[in-house]
């Protein structure tokens, strides 16, 4: 039997899509009932082994995943490449950290674009490349004007990525920009993001022509940054949790401790003082969230 590699770009009700990773060929596939039996189902994003008898290919083992993804449902992501724009609409610093607090939180790679520049001046740009430039990769685009989408290429290429960010960022623009053509099913996003929380999405891979695949839903459409305890949230702060281990307590939470590496390295800039105020505001909430919760469940 002739064993090939694959990856699942996308589900129908009981066949799949998938792209053969050597020749790039589009195939439908069945599954071969052992699955069914076993309640295995192949995801999105799974790279699988195939055969093809009689013309009909099918599914012989699906491969360990690397990661998976809940919202889209996607396995063996790559990256997560946060778009944001600071004008129209207006994006504040926090709502960027808690995106970024998901992508630490799944372990995924990052690349920050701040599209819009054409919208921005140039203090602007520098405020925001002193943040974050220092913690993630930054690329600076304008879809509209078409820059710096060459710059964006590069990360892209031979990974799996999801796209996130605010609605009306530009992610759509982007993605138009560096692959023409790429079928993206716009519309049907939000109204998929909206539907109750337990309902899981399924998504599509869609594959650059440069190589490399993007899911055509973003990622990270609900804010759920309440779902883990206070003293949990430094982890998901590079820079914070860099530095912490140089702090006099073990448990130290940054906030009122003596000995803080934390609170020095704000103090001598070294970490960025929005950051540090964005930080403990989330902190803040999630100890609010937290009582309330708790509160609810003693009544
Ligand atoms: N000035 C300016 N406008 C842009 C740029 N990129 C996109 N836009 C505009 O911003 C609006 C939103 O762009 P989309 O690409 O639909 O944004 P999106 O992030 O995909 O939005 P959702 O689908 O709601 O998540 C559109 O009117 C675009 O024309 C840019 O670089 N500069
Ligand atoms: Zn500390």
């Amino acid at each position: 039997m002739n064993i090939r590699k694959g990856i699942v770009t996308r589900f129908h009700s009981n066949t799949l899509e998938l792209m053969d990773l050597e020749n790039g060929e589009k195939i439908t596939a069945f599954l071969r009932g052992k699955f069914k039996l076993q309640k295995i189902t192949p995801i999105v994003g799974d790279y699988i082994e195939y055969s093809i008898e009689n013309n009909t290919a099918k599914i012989e083992n699906i491969l360990p995943r690397k990661n998976l993804l809940y919202r889209p449902k996607i396995a063996n992501v790559d990256q997560t490449i946060l778009v944001t724009c600071l004008k129209s609409p207006k994006v504040d610093y926090l709502t960027i950290d808690k995106f970024l607090i998901q992508v630490e939180k799944n372990n995924l790679d990052c690349i920050i674009v701040l599209n819009k520049v054409d919208l921005l001046e140039k203090n602007e740009i520098k405020n925001f490349l002193d943040i974050y430039s220092p913690l993630y990769p930054v690329v600076l685009t304008s879809a509209k004007k078409n820059i710096g989408i060459e710059k964006i290429k590069p990360y892209l290429k031979n990974k799996i990525s999801t796209f996130a960010g605010m609605s009306g960022v530009g992610k759509s623009s982007l993605l138009n920009a560096i692959n023409p053509g790429l079928k993206l099913k716009v519309g049907e996003i939000s109204e998929k993001s909206q539907r109750g929380k337990h309902t899981t999405t399924y998504t599509e891979l869609l594959k650059f022509d440069f190589g490399g695949f993007v899911a055509d839903t973003p990622g990270f459409a609900a804010f759920d940054v309440y779902k883990f305890k206070p003293d949990e949230l430094q982890n998901y702060f590079v820079e914070l949790k860099e530095h912490s281990i140089y702090c006099g307590f073990n448990d130290c939470v940054h906030i009122n401790e003596p000995h803080c590496a934390v609170k020095e390295a704000v103090e001598n800039n070294e970490i960025s003082e929005i950051r540090y105020r964005n930080y403990l505001k989330i902190y803040n909430e999630i100890e609010e969230f937290t009582k309330k919760t708790r509160r609810k469940r003693w009544k």
